[in-house]
């Protein structure tokens, strides 16, 4: 009983903190600047302005020492990798770091070739803030491993992720998250699950792409609480994703729906859906 007050103590305080993210979000609209891939740009920069945050698709090599100081946050994302892109990633990383800015990493398909894995290992040196992927991702980013893939969808459960999430925080000082049915999200030591979503969003392209540019913009607003921003994001997504099911005939419509829910939502549908709990 003392148990179960105690849990619903922690929900509630968990959607109050979601919905303060999403509204300091709204407020500030910070700059995030992403390095992404063909694919995910244009829902990537629609869920950012969702949100209230200011996305810029900015990747030359060139232009970095002059844009990504202006910036409060940076998403750096290897979907569609080649070796004249790497550079602007790694300088783009560097020069966050360097600048204390929190920047977010998605390793998609990081085990579908040596490039990749040996690409994205040499950006985990460059102290991301987070590292968001799925289950597949996460394994093979921790086991530092190429393996059999899928490409950029996953074969595993979020869940068979657990320990190796835990393992690659230790390592790399970041918070992961692994996305899935429910999202795991770790600093090391502290283990939460995201309890939102609807399974349809896996039939949305960059979809996961998407949740990782608002983790920026949620760490952007609060870099010293990276680990409640990520499960914040994660959780305002996964709500929007079911206010939007409950207007889409299917995985076009959710995609609208989806980024119409994210811009309209309301303190009450924050306060009422966001789930998230220790695991
Ligand atoms: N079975 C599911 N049920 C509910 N939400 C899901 C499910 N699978 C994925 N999601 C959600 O879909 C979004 C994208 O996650 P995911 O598909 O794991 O990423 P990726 O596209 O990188 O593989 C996340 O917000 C995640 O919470
Ligand atoms: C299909 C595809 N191919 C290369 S990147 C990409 C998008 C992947 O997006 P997500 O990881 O969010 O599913
Ligand atoms: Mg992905």
């Amino acid at each position: 009983m003392e148990e179960e007050r105690a849990n619903e103590e922690q929900e509630n305080q968990w959607q109050q903190k979601a919905w303060k993210f999403l509204t300091t979000v709204r407020e500030k609209s910070p700059l995030i600047q992403c390095i992404t891939n063909f694919v995910s740009m244009d829902l990537m920069a629609n869920t950012l302005l969702a949100a209230g945050a200011s996305p810029a698709m900015i990747h030359s090599l060139q232009e970095i020492p002059d844009f990504t100081p202006h910036t409060h946050s940076l998403c750096i994302n290897i979907g569609t990798l080649s070796p004249d892109w790497l550079p602007s990633m790694k300088s783009a990383a560097a020069l966050a770091t360097q600048l204390g800015k929190p920047w977010v990493l998605d390793p998609v398909a990081v085990s579908a070739s040596d490039f990749r894995l040996k690409a994205c290992l040499e950006l985990v040196h460059l102290k991301p803030t987070v590292i968001r992927g799925n289950a597949s991702e996460i394994l093979a980013l921790s086991n530092a491993s190429k393996g059999p893939s899928k490409g950029v969808d996953s074969s595993h459960g979020s869940l068979d992720a657990v320990e190796a999430a835990k393992s690659l925080a230790q390592a790399s000082n970041a918070i992961v998250a692994v996305s899935g049915a429910v999202d795991i999200i770790t600093d090391g030591q502290r283990i939460v699950g995201v309890h939102n979503g609807v399974a349809m969003l896996q039939r949305i392209t960059a979809t996961g792409c998407a949740v990782t540019a608002l983790i920026a913009a949620f760490v952007a607003v609060d870099p010293l609480h990276a680990f409640e921003a990520t499960a914040s994001a994660l959780s305002i997504f996964g709500v929007a994703s079911e206010i939007g099911m409950g207007m889409a005939k299917g995985p076009a419509s959710l995609r609208m729906h989806l980024i119409d829910s994210l811009h309209g939502l309301d303190q009450a549908a924050v306060l009422c859906c966001v789930k998230i709990t220790n695991m």
